[in-house]
């Protein structure tokens, strides 16, 4: 979860690769199933655990009395508790008890419903960490110091089995003739020296050092809001500007440009994190912006970023898909603004772009923007360099784009959802032998159902390598 060093080695073009950046867009979902991972294996270990209590008990052995954690053999509660067992029993209590918090704060349904308390929770991996590397300080895993001197399975006449030992390796030493090793002194055990902190400070010094770059980034200067701009369907549009900052297409929905030195993001008012709630909620009134913006004094507000995204990678494919599900355009917005400034610069040949919305509303949005790119193709002879197609997914009632200016946009409108396997087709008639780049960003249910095409590749003379934005 190193963005910033995932987005060096994205960005720089160090990576040249494809597939290798492609991969590196997979960190959250390699993060996930470590975290998973860690998960399973946390529940085996303390299993594991349990069993072995049952163990000290059973199998106590007058032997080594050191090894013993148990005071005597079938002792069944541990009321006098073995010091060297206490400090790793609290630790790792505490440790199953982190996990458990993080782990269930981690799930889909409270990371959307609320962004908070998933986000503290998982802060307490600081925490995590810290237990973890004491855990075994306790000493109760043991090596034996002087295997020279006294080797395994070696016998001895103070031992309780000696009289065993000896009467097997009479009995074996008669039938082999090997002789018995004797051991010259009692067997002495010392506790393993702790090496968590071996395997864990790397990583971890690694992402405190990069959490500590973001933080003195971030906070080095607060952005300037310059404006604040109210859309239908309860999305507000922030445009800020910080010195510095040079975001690239994907990453923010408008990017700064030579005229223009601004950035911005459009903001979907859901939960409790969306930076509405939070900055303007006190203050302001969704349905009175104007006001709100004239009068209000803004709090600081501070960017971290900007971090890799992979509608980064729509230019560098001759064909590409985009497909938005509602207030998930933002990442296109700015690769739309990038080809309407200079198509020509890029790699891309032809674009689709597929946007599905609830709300007729919706789609002015961006309605400015995709007329305009259209009209500058248009002029410059690529009529077939944009295809859109606009969805408008609830069915009830008539409706249309009827304004004259966005005639461009109502004649793409279709009624109802998108039939993903026939768009697939379609496009991969269009363009066979080709390579087609597939970003997606909007619900769950429409990427699945991308990547699922993707992988399916029904048309064998065209590739669709699916790209995902991922927000939750
Ligand atoms: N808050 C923000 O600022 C941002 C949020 N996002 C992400 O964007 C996503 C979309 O947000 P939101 O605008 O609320 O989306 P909506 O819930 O309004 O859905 C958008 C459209 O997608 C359609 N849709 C859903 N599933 C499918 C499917 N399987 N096949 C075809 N169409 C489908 C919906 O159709 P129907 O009406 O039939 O359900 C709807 O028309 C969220 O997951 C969010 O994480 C992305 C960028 C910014
Ligand atoms: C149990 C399963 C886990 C799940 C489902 C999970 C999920 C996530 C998700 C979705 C993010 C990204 C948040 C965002 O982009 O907004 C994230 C970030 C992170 N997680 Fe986990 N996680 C899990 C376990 C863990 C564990 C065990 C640790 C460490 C002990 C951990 C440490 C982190 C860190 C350090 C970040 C980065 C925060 C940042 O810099 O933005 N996670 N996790």
């Amino acid at each position: 979860m190193c963005r910033s060093l995932l987005t060096f080695l994205r960005g720089s073009q160090r990576v040249t690769g494809r597939r290798v950046r492609r991969l590196l867009d997979k960190s959250k979902t390699f993060h996930v199933a470590c975290g998973v991972t860690i998960c399973i294996f946390s529940v085996v270990h303390v299993s594991a655990h349990l069993v072995n209590m049952v163990s000290f008990s059973v199998r106590y052995s007058e032997d080594f009395p050191g090894l013993n954690v148990a005071q005597y053999r079938g002792q069944v509660t541990h009321t006098d508790t073995h010091m060297d067992i206490f400090f790793p029993g609290v630790t790792g209590v505490l440790l199953v008890l982190v996990l458990f918090l993080m782990f269930t704060a981690s799930s889909y349904c409270i990371r959307v419903s609320s962004y908070e308390i998933f986000w503290y929770t998982h802060n307490l991996f600081i925490v995590f960490y810290v237990i973890l590397m004491v855990h075994v300080a306790g000493g109760a895993l043991k090596y034996q110091s002087n295997v020279e001197t006294h080797p395994p399975g070696c016998v001895h006449n103070n031992l309780s089995s000696w009289t065993n030992h000896r009467a097997a390796g009479e009995k074996g030493a008669e039938s082999s003739g090997a002789p018995q090793t004797v051991c010259q002194e009692e067997a002495r055990f010392q506790p393993h020296f702790p090496q968590t902190w071996l395997w864990v400070s790397a990583p971890l010094c690694l992402y405190c050092a990069e959490r500590f770059y973001r933080f003195i980034r971030s906070s080095a200067a607060p952005v300037t809001i310059v404006s604040v701009v109210s859309h239908p369907c309860s999305v507000v549009e922030l445009r800020m500007l910080k010195s510095g900052f040079k975001p690239r297409p994907g990453q923010v929905s408008p990017c700064p440009t030579g005229k223009n030195q601004t950035f911005g993001i459009h903001l979907r008012v859901l939960g409790d994190w969306t930076l509405w709630k939070c900055v303007f909620l006190p203050t302001c009134n969704i349905s009175n912006l104007t006001v709100c913006c004239a009068f209000s004094s803004h709090p600081r507000v501070h960017v971290d970023g900007p971090f890799g995204s992979p509608s980064e990678e729509v230019f560098n494919y001759e064909v590409s898909l985009c497909v938005a599900g509602g207030i998930g355009v933002t990442p296109f917005a700015c690769v739309l603004q990038a080809l309407f400034d200079d198509w020509r610069q890029y790699k891309l040949k032809r674009l689709y772009f597929v946007w599905v919305c609830r709300d007729l509303q919706s789609f002015y949005w961006f309605a400015d923007l995709l007329c305009g790119l259209h009209e500058r193709l248009w002029r410059d002879n690529r009529p077939d360099y944009l295809n859109v197609q606009l969805y408008l997914s609830n069915t009830q009632g008539l409706q249309s784009i009827s304004e004259e200016r966005y005639r461009f946009l109502s004649s793409r409108l279709r009624i109802g959802r998108p039939k993903w396997k026939l768009i697939f087709q379609e496009i991969g008639r269009a363009n066979q032998l080709k390579r087609v780049g597939v970003f997606c960003c909007g619900p769950k249910g429409i990427s699945k159902a991308l990547h699922t095409l993707c992988n399916s590749n029904p048309h064998t003379e065209t590739a669709f390598e699916y790209n995902k934005e991922s927000f939750s």
